[in-house]
């Protein structure tokens, strides 16, 4: 089953996402999604492979936000779409069935549609408020968790399920109590001056052992 926890890069430049990436890889984060909204340029090719080579190094999973062609053509380990990118058909189709496939969801329909494509993951969010995306859907709220999650229990749909928008450690247990299977976090882990010990912590709270 997929790691817990995902850390969204951020980052204007090439040079900004690669900080980024290599200070959450170097602090105990062992999947990373390259989120660079130059998606189609040169520096996006340029990005992904300096990504591919540090997830190789730090044996983390990688996967690139929209593009399936880059993921394809770098070999990522897959791909997160949202509900206006390609098809995740379309993009089984291109990158094969090994690959993973994660699809944004906002609304239970939206889970329906998710699971009918095979997603390997959802991405459900936002939680709460956030500014590292624009144009945000209904903020969900722990109450839009449950509310979805219990609808799910209740057709027996077991796609794990990742919470997205506006993340802290504080929310973490709540939200896992929840039923997600884990978080997605970007701005949380960028902005930390401590990365080692939030990462640790955020991991001590996903994987809670019994
Ligand atoms: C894990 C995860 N969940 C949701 C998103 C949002 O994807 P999308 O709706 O395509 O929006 P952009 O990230 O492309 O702005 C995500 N990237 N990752
Ligand atoms: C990329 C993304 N997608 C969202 C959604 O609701 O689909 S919220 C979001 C931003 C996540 O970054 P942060 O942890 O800094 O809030
Ligand atoms: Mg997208």
């Amino acid at each position: 089953m997929h790691n817990q926890l995902q850390y969204i890069s951020q980052g204007n430049t090439v040079e900004e996402q690669v900080y980024n990436i290599h200070k959450a890889l170097d602090n105990g984060c062992d999947w990373i999604q390259m989120r660079f909204k130059k998606n189609y340029s040169d520096d996006a090719f340029t990005l992904a492979e300096a990504v591919k080579m540090l997830c190789k190094e730090y044996l983390a999973t990688f996967i690139i936000n929209d593009n399936v062609y880059l993921a394809k053509q770098l070999e990522a380990d897959g791909v997160h779409l949202g509900l206006s990118d390609m098809s995740v058909e379309e993009a089984r189709l291109i990158l094969g069935k090994t690959k993973i496939i994660g699809g944004t969801a906002n609304t239970f329909e939206d889970v329906l549609q998710r699971t009918t494509e095979n997603c390997d993951y959802i991405g459900l969010g936002p939680f709460q408020f956030t500014n590292t995306k624009q144009n945000l859907s209904p903020i969900l709220g722990l109450e839009g968790y449950r509310s979805i999650i219990g609808q799910m229990q209740a057709k027996n749909i077991q796609i794990p399920i990742y919470a997205i928008g506006g993340i802290t450690l504080e929310n973490v247990e709540s939200l896992m109590e929840t039923g997600i299977h884990g978080i997605a976090v970007s701005g949380l882990i960028t902005q930390t001056e401590n990365a080692s010990q939030l990462i640790n912590q955020l991991n001590d709270k996903l994987y809670v052992t019994i």
